[in-house]
């Protein structure tokens, strides 16, 4: 089988990625960066009441009728309201209620007065200018009205729609099934962080950038831990998860080596789409069906796994969930420095891009993790390429 290019990769993984359709009722608090399944229409104005936009006082505005500093208006304090209490009485002319900042404005008074700007004298206030009718006054439904399509079917939900949603009184919200991926590694050198190292060993660092990721583009994958390189064991435990959830990676396993056992566990489990793409790092990886899910076998070296990912696994994300804005995005602009091979084959190298210019670390190797941390973008150098210098023009991707 020959190698693939990215673009012929992606696109066999497209044709095996269907966009999920399906509605689940969350919790508002887990919508966050959800499609919105369906119409949220405000069934009340919002706020449901008249309040105060300070602290103050509130009165009929027409009992202050020519009031000035040295004759000031005068009104008997009859009560007092907190946000969140409510005032039932109707306050009669020549009379006051004391209120705090989103109280309700009682019956009969039309405009409040700041608290500072009157003076208290036994039970009444002193005001010491003309007020009008709805000066300092907030309206009910002055922020959402009653009836107004507040968010829209289809939005991706943020913070702010969150709020919005929470201020219309919606604890479950209907929202597209977000995609159920699992992710685990493969490998006997492997051992989970905390626990001690033995000789030969290495601590498994795919699990956490792969599951990191994920979590920043704002899935909850299943982070499944590691599998033993053993075909058998590992076919089984994939394939147990094949009803469970649409998109199953891993990483290790997918060169031709006697362990990289990814190769048997496609054929025991699914179909295999296709292994080895024409890109460095990360080439052996493998694509899979396994019933309705679709499998991405990720090669082991951390830099081949997480740059593998960026590029072939998130165009699957953003197709699954229906987000555009989990596709990267690409990127234009210059060398700060050189890259002293030269690219056979087409590969991709970490940088760090701001304000046009791509920074490159010094280690670039694909075992090596160490300086992808503070990296936020792949360089994108075509096959053929001689080593660049400083300056050079390049195409890449955000990441
Ligand atoms: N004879 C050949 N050997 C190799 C070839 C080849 O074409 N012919 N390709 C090389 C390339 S390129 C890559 S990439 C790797 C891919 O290997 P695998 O995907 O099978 O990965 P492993 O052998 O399991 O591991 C590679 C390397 O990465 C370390 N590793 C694995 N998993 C983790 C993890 N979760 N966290 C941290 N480090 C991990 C592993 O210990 C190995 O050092 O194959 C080359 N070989
Ligand atoms: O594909 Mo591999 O270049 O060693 O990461």
């Amino acid at each position: 089988m020959q190698d693939i290019s990215l673009e012929q990769a992606i696109s066999v993984l497209l044709e095996h990625t269907k966009k999920i359709e399906a509605v689940e009722e969350v919790p508002l608090l887990e919508a966050l960066g959800c499609i919105l399944a369906e119409d949220a229409v405000a069934t009340f104005d919002n706020p449901p009441f008249d309040r105060s936009p300070l602290d103050g006082y509130a009165f009929a505005a027409s009992g202050t009728k020519g009031a000035q500093k040295e004759v000031p208006a005068s009104f008997r304090i009859i009560g007092e309201e907190c946000a969140g209490d409510f005032f039932a009485q109707e306050v009669p002319e020549g009379a006051a209620v004391r209120l705090m900042t989103g109280a309700a404005i009682p019956k009969g008074c039309d405009c409040v007065v700041r608290q500072e700007d009157v003076t208290v004298q036994d039970d009444c206030i002193l005001v010491p200018y003309e007020l009008h009718h709805h000066e300092n006054y907030c309206f009910a439904g002055e922020d959402v009205r009653k009836g107004t399509l507040a968010v829209k079917r289809g939005t991706e939900l943020t913070a702010a729609h969150l709020g919005v949603l929470a201020s219309l009184g919606l604890g479950m919200v209907k929202v597209r099934r977000r995609p159920r991926i699992a992710i685990a590694s493969t490998g006997d050198e492997l051992v989970l962080p905390g626990e001690p190292l033995r000789p030969g060993k290495i601590y498994n660092s795919n699990l956490y950038v792969l599951a990191g990721r994920l979590r920043e583009l704002g899935f909850e994958p299943e982070v499944l831990g590691i599998l033993p390189d053993d075909a058998a064991k590992a076919a089984s435990f994939i394939a147990g998860w094949r009803e469970k959830v649409d998109l199953f990676l891993t990483t290790g396993g997918v060169s031709v080596g006697k362990k990289d056992i990814m190769h048997e566990v496609v054929r025991c489990i699914g179909t295999r789409l296709f292994w080895r793409v024409c890109i460095k790092p990360g080439a052996p990886v493998i694509a899979y069906t396994a019933g309705d899910m679709l499998g991405i076998a990720l090669s082991g070296n951390p830099f081949a796994s997480y740059a593998t990912f960026e590029l072939l696994t998130r165009p699957v994300l953003a197709a699954l969930a229906g987000r555009s804005d989990v596709a990267y995005r690409a990127a234009e602009g210059f060398l700060a420095d050189a890259f002293p091979k030269p690219s056979y084959g087409r590969r991709f190298i970490r940088a760090h891009y701001a304000d046009g210019v791509f920074s490159i670390p010094a280690q670039h190797d694909s075992g090596s993790l160490f300086s992808a941390a503070g990296c936020n973008a792949l360089i994108d150098i075509p096959a053929g390429t001689e080593p660049l210098v400083a300056g050079t023009r390049v195409k890449g991707v955000l990441l």
